[in-house]
């Protein structure tokens, strides 16, 4: 179960209004410690997780043990020499690190605060831990709140550590003898937790726009600093705790915002400022009248954005030409959380996938051309244990057949006329570490299948003209759109590879099958537009929702890019930004038999204004020409008498 920061949480990590509630939250805590079937004589049974399941479990945990162990140093500092321990846990309550001395504990406890023994409620009933995250706030159990007798020699001050959406991820927690319990001890704790927090999320959006804000300069660059993440284009990517708190919004609002509308100050007039020699604070006015002070750091590893802080050059033209530099940016932000719009089948996906990260289980993933198994990819390689290695992709049907060994295998100085001298890693040997994603598997050909094959099994590549192999380590991510068992039936793609590849199929549902067309659709929007949101029109989502969508995300996501263009300083998206073929397709979609007329040409008619009065005219114009001219046949046709049609069309009398 997914636990969230308690939303009324104070960012001040001296603030006590958690203590307040503390009585509630032991006495509830211990009601349901009962209700687990515990009784406070129960003697606990410290039975931590063996060895290879702990490796796994840091390795789940690895972003936020990576950034969390520093601050529990610092923190041991502390409180050394005071008979307590500082812990580290999942969110579920299982210790992933521990630090300090046990001394204080009896030989026989030991076990209980070591890395893989579980601090769940429905196991050891009241504690700290388990508090946290329930309540997602700091929680002190102390002495004999604790609901089992054997736990009542220790004090625990524990505070939840939240990832940038607030949700809890683990939790921070110093336990020690009761008697040496101190005042000061959880307002460390917090303090540490907010640390790790505003660690782990400089190290989430490493390359993107970030703002640090507070009301008092002074603040900034402080634990109590709000920090907010930008795209390159300008949309809210996320926000710590401060900076959620300081905003004012919940995470799923904020999200359909950008830099200007939170901030007021358009994208470009950052970069101007970022342009001039000392740049000093900014002065900002919040989209809730705050005024706030902020520092912006355009960390964008290849983008416009740095050669916009050297002074003397020009910035970008318009944020939205470095919206369209920066898409690689955009995708390598993208983890799986990203992809989640509320469609049924796609979260199925999402949920088998995230089974299997990390376990060198290779995926496929099926779906119809421009359904997003690139990004899908991609994500799954974000989400990964390997996100800090490359992710390479090779789309097997677009290298020419004579060039695919080689741009896969590598080859040796001289290898062949034309190669390059020194030779050249292949592709395998790019991934190494990371993830190698073969795009349309289907097309490879038949004679490297067998290679491919051989270099899964042995995990080596042999470049071409070499005899040495080198060893390799990827994870294989694999997607087409062919149905492989055909292929194999046509002795076209090998079966052995096929079973060596297909370890989890997951298949994308194509664009008219999702329900979350309108998510999906203001979403890109959101995305595509640097300079704000438009809003769409409902008789074009009406349309969007009929459209069959052959091309499904890569032909809807042209068509809005296109249709933000023709928006220009319009609010609102409609019939009239869309191309004719667009209007062409729907019309065939649509097209109804007894209509002679077609739906292409009535939206093609309402986007030009023409009225009701005109539409009919055309209809019955039509309807004449199909009929030879015929009135009778047209009135009959059209179940309207004969003077109908002589009053709606003058001129045949
Ligand atoms: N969920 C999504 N939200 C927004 N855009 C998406 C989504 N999925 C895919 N796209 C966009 O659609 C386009 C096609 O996506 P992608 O290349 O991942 O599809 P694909 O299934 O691999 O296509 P193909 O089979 O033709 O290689 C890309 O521009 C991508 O950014």
């Amino acid at each position: 179960m997914e636990h969230k920061l308690a939303p009324d949480l104070n960012n001040s990590p001296a603030s006590g209004a958690w203590a307040d509630n503390l009585p509630v939250i032991i006495e509830t805590s211990h009601q349901r410690s009962q209700q687990y079937g515990l009784c406070p004589q129960t003697r606990p049974d410290y039975d931590p997780l063996a060895r290879n399941d702990l490796s796994l479990l840091i390795e789940q945990n690895r972003l936020l043990h990576t950034h969390a162990v520093p601050a529990m140093e610092t923190l041991y500092q502390q409180i050394v020499n005071t008979h307590n321990m500082v812990l580290l846990t999942d969110a579920n309550g299982v210790i992933v690190h521990s630090l300090g001395d046990d001394d204080f504990l009896e030989k026989a406890n030991r076990v209980a605060l070591s890395p893989g023994v579980a601090w769940s409620e429905q196991k050891r009933g009241t504690n700290a831990i388990a508090s946290a995250i329930i309540e997602g706030a700091p929680v002190l159990v102390h002495a004999d709140q604790h609901y089992l007798a054997a736990n009542h020699f220790l004090t625990c001050s524990a505070a939840p550590i939240a990832d940038h959406m607030g949700n809890v991820i683990g939790v921070l927690d110093v336990s020690g003898d009761s008697r040496s319990y101190h005042r000061h001890t959880m307002a460390l704790v917090r303090m540490s937790a907010l640390m790790i927090e505003n660690q782990l999320f400089s190290a989430t959006f490493e390359d993107a726009i970030t703002i640090h804000f507070h009301s008092r300069p002074e603040f900034i660059g402080t634990l109590m600093e709000g920090i907010a993440s930008f795209s390159p284009g300008g949309r809210f990517l996320a926000a710590n705790r401060s900076g959620l708190f300081q905003l004012g919004l919940p995470f799923s609002a904020l999200q359909s915002h950008t830099f200007s509308s939170l901030f007021g100050l358009p994208l470009s007039a950052l970069y101007d400022h970022y342009s001039t020699a000392t740049p000093g604070l900014l002065n900002l006015c919040m989209h809730n009248g705050v005024r706030v002070h902020g520092r912006a750091q355009l960390r964008l590893a290849n983008s416009v954005f740095q050669q916009s802080l050297i002074p003397g050059r020009a910035p970008p033209a318009t944020p939205a030409v470095a919206a369209n530099q920066s898409a690689a940016q955009i995708r390598r932000l993208s983890g799986l959380r990203y992809l989640r719009t509320g469609d049924p089948q796609l979260e199925l996906v999402i949920e088998k996938v995230t089974r299997v990260l990390g376990k060198d289980i290779p995926i496929m993933i099926m779906g119809e051309t421009g359904t997003g198994k690139e990004l899908l990819a991609q994500a799954i390689h974000n989400d990964s244990p390997r996100s800090q290695h490359p992710f390479v992709a090779v789309n097997c049907a677009s290298i020419p057949e004579t060039l695919i060994e080689s741009e896969l295998f590598g080859y040796e100085d001289g290898a062949f006329t034309g190669a390059r001298k020194k030779g050249a890693a292949g592709k395998i040997l790019q991934a190494n570490g990371g993830t190698l994603f073969l795009d349309e598997i289907g097309d490879m050909p038949f004679s490297l299948q067998a290679r491919l094959l051989r270099v899964l099994q042995e995990r080596m590549v042999t470049p071409l003209g070499s005899d040495k192999s080198i060893p390799v380590n990827v994870e294989l991510i694999c997607a087409t759109n062919h149905n492989l068992r055909e292929r194999i039936s046509q002795s076209l793609f090998r079966e052995d590879l096929y079973y060596r590849l297909n370890g989890l199929v997951v298949k994308l549902p194509p664009l008219r099958e999702r329900t979350d067309l309108e998510t999906v659709v203001r979403k890109i929007i959101a995305t595509e537009s640097a300079a704000g949101r438009y809003d769409i029109s409902d008789e074009l989502m009406a349309m969007f929702h009929r459209h069959r969508w052959p091309g499904n995300f890569r032909q809807l996501t042209n068509l809005l890019r296109t249709a933000i263009v023709m928006a220009g300083d319009e609010p609102e998206i409609c019939l009239r930004h869309m191309p004719d073929d667009f209007l062409d397709d729907i019309g065939e979609t649509a097209t109804s038999a007894a209509a002679p007329t077609t739906m292409a040409d009535t939206t093609r008619m309402i986007a030009r204004g023409a009225n009701l009065e005109e539409m009919e005219q055309s209809v019955i114009l039509r309807t004449l020409e199909a009929n030879g001219g015929n009135v009778s046949a047209t009135a009959r046709a059209l179940g309207v008498s004969r003077n109908t049609i002589y009053r709606k069309v003058p001129h045949l009398k």
